[in-house]
């Protein structure tokens, strides 16, 4: 505050003062002159009343050759008129007599002037002197000439205490009015600000407290325009929680349209949510087995905006129009998809290298250790800008709402602000984000926050994410943190920091098989008996999943419990994933050789205690083997959410069935009903198990009920909606403090 008032008044003094010295430079050579001119004009006066009262005596003396009179003459009127020295020079240009003090340089000029007087400054070797020549004659006679010679040191001095004088009247002046420009200014200042926050603490409709004094009348227009504005605002929120608490497709849309109304949905994600590929039957659309589409998907839906996302389909080009777009999805078109070509080289460094083998490990912390390489930075940073430059030749207005997805694209909201600065740019990093050590080995870890600190609300997972990315912040970076508000200022730019725990979108509609009917079909399918306990694993396969540690746990509780043999399977349906890296592969082989060796130890009469499917499978088919299994486990090593444990639960309509979940996901934060368990602790995973496969069914329909019922009030469409309503708070914020800005501006231009 002290200094923010410290910077009000710089404002109004510094000009003041350059004015001011200005003007002060400009007239003190004035004074100077003129001092001089009067001095000089003094000296002449007195010169020349001493020449004609020396004519007398020096036309008797000279004749004479009375040296010695003219000697006393001389210094007697020295000594009386203060003069500096005096001399007298006869016709042949000799000095008869000088006094003491006499310039030798001066000597005896020529007498080669008009009249008898000449009067001149001139400078010699001791100094500026003031030399007065006096002809003496008697009557057509030239006697001599009498010379007056007077210093001119004391009037330099004088005239530079004028100097010094003039400027410190001017200082004075520009002290005093300084003091009486900013006391006003302040008054004013303070009489805005106490009506500003009376009407904001008011929120705009409260009555003025008694002895509360009317706002200054200069700030009426903008009291009228910010009452207006507040009121909106309150009766929109107002409406909002005054709605039900449910969040679904309609509630979704209807905030669209009450709060961003008409405003520009624009979203950037890597992954694209329709994929069209060529294959014997023609050309196929598939969606992806991605949460981040599952999430977004229905937020584009409802805002019917423009998601721009990376063609990588062998028949994506296709079907795209001559601007690289095409309208999905497919069979009820409600959305723009824009695709963006990577070439194979741009893929393997920004996607395969920087994002998944430098961020991810980075951020999962699961014992992979993240590689680094320039190249791979290098283009990193090329796709980000390209896909900037394609949010912002896709947008139409200056202010679109942009909603960036995950660690792809960590630079692109700085990007994309430098060149749409009013746009409202919200990111959610969809997986965890580390504490500050370790993110501090990414050498390019500054540029990475920068870019992040360009958005205007940035969500991760957990409170825990966030508070690691401030801490983060702090760090490496030179910024202001607010740790209540969890706002971070950087280079002019305010980024709100803010938990939003990402969900699923509750399931509509019956299924196409009861659960008895899944429990039995799926059975069939993978040729185990019918009353077999069934567990189910469904991840892509990754390092972070725990997948080794799963069938581990698997093994240990056969070992632990003999009377499994034979009794129960585990499915894991292992997505294949990013298979071109190293590590991927390395663990598809141990994931493969690890089950092989389990079934090769328990398999009994038919029944392998691991059945592992290394494929894709649709979201449909996923939800038969859900609702088929006994338990689902999910035993990530580090997981910013995990959406598995979320569908499970939705899937289970019968309100049966166990979830064993790793507390080291974001999930086991919310699902505090699921049997949690730390992965890494063998023992631990397989007594989970063995409970899981022995609990009764009221105790599992009690713990599923819970869980339901929290999934379904905290699904996708609240994580969206809560987002979408914090932009649009902060769109609002802003457009305020613009006009705040610009009112204070136009008043602070009217004080001055
Ligand atoms: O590399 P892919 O297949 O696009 O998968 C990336 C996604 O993988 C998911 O597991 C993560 O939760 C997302 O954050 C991420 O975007």
């Amino acid at each position: 505050m002290a200094l923010q008032t410290f910077r009000l008044s710089l404002r109004f003094i510094l000009p003041l003062a350059v004015v001011l010295g200005l003007f002060a430079y400009a007239v003190v050579p004035q004074v100077d002159e003129i001092t001089l001119r009067w001095f000089v004009r003094d000296l002449e006066a007195r010169s020349q009343t001493l020449v004609s009262a020396l004519q007398e005596p020096l036309k008797e003396y000279a004749p004479q050759g009375a040296t010695r009179r003219i000697a006393q003459l001389l210094d007697r009127t020295a000594q009386q008129s203060q003069l500096s020295s005096l001399a007298f020079c006869d016709p042949s240009g000799r000095v008869v007599y000088h006094t003491a003090g006499y310039p030798e340089a001066l000597g005896c000029p020529p007498t080669n002037f008009p009249g008898t007087l000449r009067q001149s400054l001139q400078d010699l070797p001791g100094g500026r002197v003031h030399v007065t020549e006096g002809v003496v004659r008697d009557g057509a006679q030239y006697l001599g000439k009498l010379m007056l010679v007077n210093d001119m040191s004391y009037i330099e001095r004088r005239s530079a205490d004028a100097r010094k004088y003039v400027l410190a009247v001017f200082a004075l002046i520009a002290v005093v009015v300084s003091l009486i420009t900013v006391f006003v200014a302040h008054l004013s200042w303070r009489g805005w600000m106490n009506a500003m926050r009376i009407l904001l603490r008011g929120g705009g409709d409260a009555p003025r407290p008694q002895g509360v004094d009317e706002p200054p009348p200069e700030v009426q227009p903008l009291m009228s325009d910010l009452r207006a504005l507040l009121h909106e605002y309150n009766v929109e929120r107002r409406g909002l929680e005054g709605a039900t608490q449910s969040w679904n497709p309609d509630k979704l849309r209807a905030l669209l349209h009450d709060e961003l109304a008409g405003d520009e949905v624009l979203v950037v994600s890597n992954r694209e949510p329709y994929i069209h590929s060529r294959s014997d039957k023609g050309i196929e659309v598939r969606r992806p087995a991605s949460g981040l589409v599952t999430a977004v998907e229905p937020v584009m839906r409802a805002c019917s905006g423009t998601w721009i996302a990376h063609g990588a389909g062998n028949a994506d080009r296709e079907v795209v129009d001559a601007h690289d777009r095409v309208r999905v999805p497919p069979k009820n078109p409600s959305y723009t998809l824009r695709r963006v070509w990577l070439t194979e080289q741009e893929e393997k460094g920004y996607y395969y290298g920087f994002a998944n083998e430098g961020l991810w490990p980075l951020c999962h912390i699961a014992h992979v250790r993240p590689v680094f390489r320039s190249s791979d930075w290098d283009q990193y940073v090329e796709v980000n800008q390209r896909f900037a430059d394609a949010v912002v030749a896709e947008a139409r207005t200056e202010d679109p709402v942009v909603l960036v997805q995950d660690y792809h694209f960590a630079l692109l909201p700085r990007m994309v602000r430098e060149k749409l600065p009013r746009a409202t740019i919200i990111m959610f990093w969809h997986i965890p984000w580390p504490n500050p050590e370790s993110f501090g080995i990414c050498p390019w870890r500054e540029e990475i926050l920068e870019g992040l600190l360009g958005n205007t609300l940035l969500g991760f997972h957990t409170p825990f994410h966030c508070k690691n990315f401030l801490e983060t912040v702090d760090r490496y970076l030179e910024t202001r943190i607010e740790h209540e508000a969890s706002t971070i200022s950087y280079g002019g730019d305010l980024t709100q920091v803010e938990p939003y725990p990402i969900s699923i979108a509750w399931p509509e509609g019956p299924y196409p098989e009861s659960i008895a009917e899944s429990r039995a079909s799926v059975r069939a399918e993978l040729g185990l008996p019918r009353n077999l306990l069934m567990g189910i694993g469904v991840d892509r396969l990754d390092y972070t999943k725990g997948i080794l540690e799963r069938l581990q746990a698997v093994e240990r509780m056969m070992e632990l419990h003999p009377s499994m043999v034979g009794r129960f399977s585990f499915v894991q349906i292992a997505a294949p994933s990013r298979s071109s890296l190293e590590e991927y592969q390395a663990l598809e082989n141990r994931v493969r050789a690890l089950a092989q060796r389990i079934n090769l130890r328990f398999g009994q009469s038919g029944v392998n205690p691991i059945v592992l499917k290394v494929e894709h499978y649709d979201s449909d088919q996923v939800s038969r083997y859900y609702r088929a299994a006994d338990v689902c486990m999910v035993t990530s090593l580090h997981d910013g959410m995990n959406l598995v444990a979320k569908e499970f639960i939705a899937a289970r309509d019968d309100e049966l069935g166990v979830l064993i979940l790793s507390q080291f996901t974001g999930a086991a934060r919310e699902l505090h009903e699921a049997l949690i368990i730390n992965p890494y602790h063998i023992e631990q995973g397989a007594d989970a198990l063995y409970r899981a496969l022995t609990m009764p069914e009221a105790e599992q329909r009690e713990r599923m009920r819970s869980m339901r019922s929290l999934v379904r009030d905290f699904n996708v469409y609240r994580w969206a909606g809560r987002m979408l309503l914090d932009a649009a708070r902060l769109r609002r914020r802003e457009r305020i403090s613009a006009k705040l800005r610009s009112h204070t501006k136009r008043s602070l231009r009217r004080v001055r």
